[in-house]
């Protein structure tokens, strides 16, 4: 059986608590995330599914609750402490990667992340091989481009590029904050399939926030709908996939 990666405990998330503009962000989550879990998440704008994400990397405090990381309490880990276990893709493409750094050379710092060495050529050489055929994964010709500038990249391979630097060192969680919404459909399906197959083929446990339906329903083992900083239903299995896009917006018209 598989055991619990991540778990989060009653969290609620208050802001500007004590004021005439509080709110309560998150309500009451309860959420336990097992090895080897692609979970996606949907629910309208300003449901919390972002906050979710910045609570689980430390970014924003929980006002009450806890979270567990295999088990041990990270609740007040700072936000510099969680990239040893857990890492994020963005939806902007122009974040997590350095522009004017090549391709080579991000995935050489992402896969050198906390291990304080300096950058040498001879150490990027070695890797090469590794980050060509790593990069031949996402389908999207990113390995003839491993020598050239990130900032010149089109935006499906910057983001395909974010997506490897982010599962390079296998964390035990990756964020996907709708890492295909700023891209064309083509490129978006083809980063999605790609996506999907290094998470099932590499066993690797994620979450991703999706507008996209489809994807949310196609993709993962279990889908989340969050309303108003709750998660309104969780389906798994069967339930998930025997759900249609079509009952899932009226889920989401509904909640
Ligand atoms: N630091 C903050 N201070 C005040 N309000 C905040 C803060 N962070 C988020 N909010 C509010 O909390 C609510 C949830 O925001 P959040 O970004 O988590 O929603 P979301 O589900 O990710 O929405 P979207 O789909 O639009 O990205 C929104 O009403 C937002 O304005």
């Amino acid at each position: 059986m598989s055991k619990p990666i991540l778990t989060l405990k009653n969290v609620s998330t208050v802001v500007n608590q004590g004021t005439s503009h509080e709110l309560t962000i998150l309500n009451q989550i309860n959420l336990e995330i097992n090895e080897g879990d692609f979970i996606t998440i949907v629910g309208t704008n300003g449901a919390g599914k972002s906050t979710l994400f910045n609570v689980i990397s430390g970014l924003i405090p929980v006002s009450s609750g806890q979270v567990l990381h295999q088990g041990k309490d990270i609740t007040k880990l700072s936000e510099e402490a969680h990239p040893e276990f857990l890492s994020r893709v963005f939806q902007d493409p122009k974040m997590g990667t350095a522009p004017r750094m090549t391709v080579a050379e991000n995935l050489l710092l992402a896969l050198k992340r906390g291990e304080n060495r300096f950058l040498k050529p001879r150490n990027l050489k070695s890797h090469l091989q590794e980050f060509h055929t790593l990069a031949k994964t996402m389908n999207n010709g990113l390995e003839d481009r491993l020598n050239t500038a990130t900032g010149s990249l089109s935006g499906g391979q910057r983001q395909a590029l974010s997506f490897l630097m982010a599962v390079i060192k296998r964390p035990d969680v990756i964020l996907l904050d709708e890492h295909t919404a700023a891209l064309d459909p083509h490129t978006s399906a083809s980063l999605m399939a790609a996506t999907d197959q290094h998470i099932v083929e590499d066993h690797l446990t994620a979450l991703m926030i999706t507008h996209q339906l489809e994807d949310a329903i196609k993709y993962g083992n279990r889908l989340l709908v969050l309303k108003e900083g709750k998660i309104e239903a969780d389906f798994a299995g069967e339930k998930k996939k025997n759900l249609t896009t079509e009952e899932l917006y009226e889920y989401l018209e509904r909640a």
